[in-house]
């Protein structure tokens, strides 16, 4: 089986859960006493995607603004930056738009740009309406979701989507044409 190896890079605010998304994707795991990551980290995780492997190269990198220079050598070659805000902090969500802003301006052209609303287990303090999350990030084209690293809800998905999107580039998957249905089958099938 063919293996297709995918850069995908995190970014966003200091304590959004960045690391906690990526250690619930690859190690099913949640650490309440998490450290702040220093620098970046890395991981890999290989799923079944239709006839081919898919490799994650995740980039995890550091939201502490002593390492924001370095973001460049994480997302140059990206297939796909996901840009993490924190549900309940409006701040986050004003730092992603500004992550939204660099990657327009000095990512890769083609990179996909997914939005996650971690902590969406904390629904009763929620400061950024998911609905103006929603709508900024359709107005970017990019992927939406709301995740909870915590619960594990919705962190397979955000994963999925990002393959979906690389696999039929330009497709809205609230809009998908009938000849990608079949092979959206396929795929799904296989996650
Ligand atoms: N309630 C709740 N807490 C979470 C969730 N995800 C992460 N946290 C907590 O949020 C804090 C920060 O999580 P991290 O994963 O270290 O955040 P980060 O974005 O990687 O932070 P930096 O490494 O500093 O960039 C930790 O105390 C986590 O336990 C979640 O989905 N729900």
């Amino acid at each position: 089986m063919a293996i297709r190896e995918l850069k995908v890079c995190l970014l966003g605010d200091t304590g959004v859960g960045k690391s906690s998304i990526v250690c619930r994707f690859v190690q099913d795991h949640f650490d309440h006493n998490i450290s702040p990551t220093i620098g970046a980290s890395f991981l890999t995780k290989t799923v079944p995607c239709g006839n081919e492997l898919h490799k994650f190269l995740i980039w995890d990198t550091a939201g502490q603004e002593r390492f924001h220079s370095l973001a460049p050598m994480y997302y140059r070659g990206s297939a796909a930056a996901v840009i993490v805000y924190d549900i309940t902090k409006l701040d986050s969500f004003q730092t992603l738009k500004k992550w939204v802003k660099e990657l327009k301006e000095h990512g890769p052209e083609d990179i996909v740009v997914a939005i996650a609303g971690n902590k969406n287990d904390l629904g009763d303090i929620r400061e950024v309406p998911m609905k103006e999350a929603k709508e900024f990030a359709e107005s970017i084209a990019a992927i939406f979701i709301e995740t909870s690293a915590r619960n594990a809800v919705n962190v397979e998905e955000l994963f999925q989507k990002i393959t979906l999107h690389i696999q039929f580039p330009k497709t809205l998957f609230s809009d998908i044409s009938r000849r990608h249905v079949s092979d959206l089958h396929q795929v799904l099938q296989h996650f």
